[in-house]
């Protein structure tokens, strides 16, 4: 494991294109530093998911160099990337949920595909399904959730395993904001226990409510760190083991 005052990932000169059109990410450079919450923010199209999307391992980018947990990713074997997979929670945009699964099972399914056995699984998947408010949807299966629902759920299910990157697109784009507030809480809860955070948002209102959270911000493609404090974060005293 990442050492909590490690780097868990770091951004040099990289750029994307989708095809032979303009680069929609240039000269991205940043370092993730362990235990830190981190927002990144821009306008629609500004690149934010493709951003996360590199971060995650399921886009490569077009130059540059990527490292993750230590590793440079970009030369990554194919056979190594489940493994750092395992070690990211995500929660996309549009949710992906299994959908002939539970939302239990949804949720279940980190641990169960970690190998953790079933008695320990239970109590957790319920106690997190209920802080998220769904105690009574747990047999519900995604196409009968609301949108709503189906986010908590989504939710769930990246923090469920304690990641240690947890990366998030949007995470609050489709509940109340008491709900919000309180989605937020649990990432911060995640991240006082080590976990390192990204939310991706558009709500600036948002980033004032974590005390102590780093700013990134896309300018159509272009990342802005004018206070150095991506490179040079502050020190937190919830980030030390
Ligand atoms: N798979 C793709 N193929 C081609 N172009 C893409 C693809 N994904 C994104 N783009 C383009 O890349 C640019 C950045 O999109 P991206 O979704 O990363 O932005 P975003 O900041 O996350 O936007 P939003 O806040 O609306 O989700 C946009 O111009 C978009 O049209």
């Amino acid at each position: 494991m990442t050492g909590m005052t490690g780097e868990i990932a770091r951004f040099d000169n990289v750029g994307l294109r989708y095809g032979p059109d303009r680069e929609v990410l240039c000269d991205v450079g940043f370092t993730l530093h362990a235990g830190h919450f981190y927002f990144l923010t821009g306008a629609s199209g500004a690149g934010k998911s493709s951003l996360l999307r590199m971060l995650y391992l399921a886009q490569r980018p077009s130059r540059g160099m990527i490292s993750l947990f230590g590793t440079d990713a970009i030369t990554l074997p194919r056979h190594r990337l489940p493994g750092f997979r395992r070690r990211i929670g995500v929660v996309y945009q549009d949710y992906r949920l299994v959908p002939h699964l539970s939302a239990f099972d949804n949720v279940a399914l980190p641990l169960r595909v970690a190998g953790v056995p079933e008695r320990d699984v239970v109590q957790p998947v319920k106690d997190m399904l209920e802080w998220v408010g769904l105690a009574d949807r747990m047999e519900a299966r995604p196409a009968t959730l609301s949108g709503g629902e189906q986010q908590r759920v989504a939710i769930a299910r990246a923090v469920i395993g304690r990641p240690e990157l947890l990366v998030a697109d949007e995470p609050t784009g489709n509940v109340d904001p008491d709900m919000a507030i309180k989605l937020l809480r649990l990432f911060e809860a995640l991240n006082r226990l080590g976990t390192t955070v990204v939310v991706a948002t558009h709500d600036l209102h948002l980033l004032q409510k974590v005390p102590g959270s780093l700013i990134m911000r896309l300018d159509r493609g272009r990342m802005s760190d004018p206070t150095g404090a991506l490179r040079y974060p502050p020190r937190r005293e919830n980030a030390q083991p």
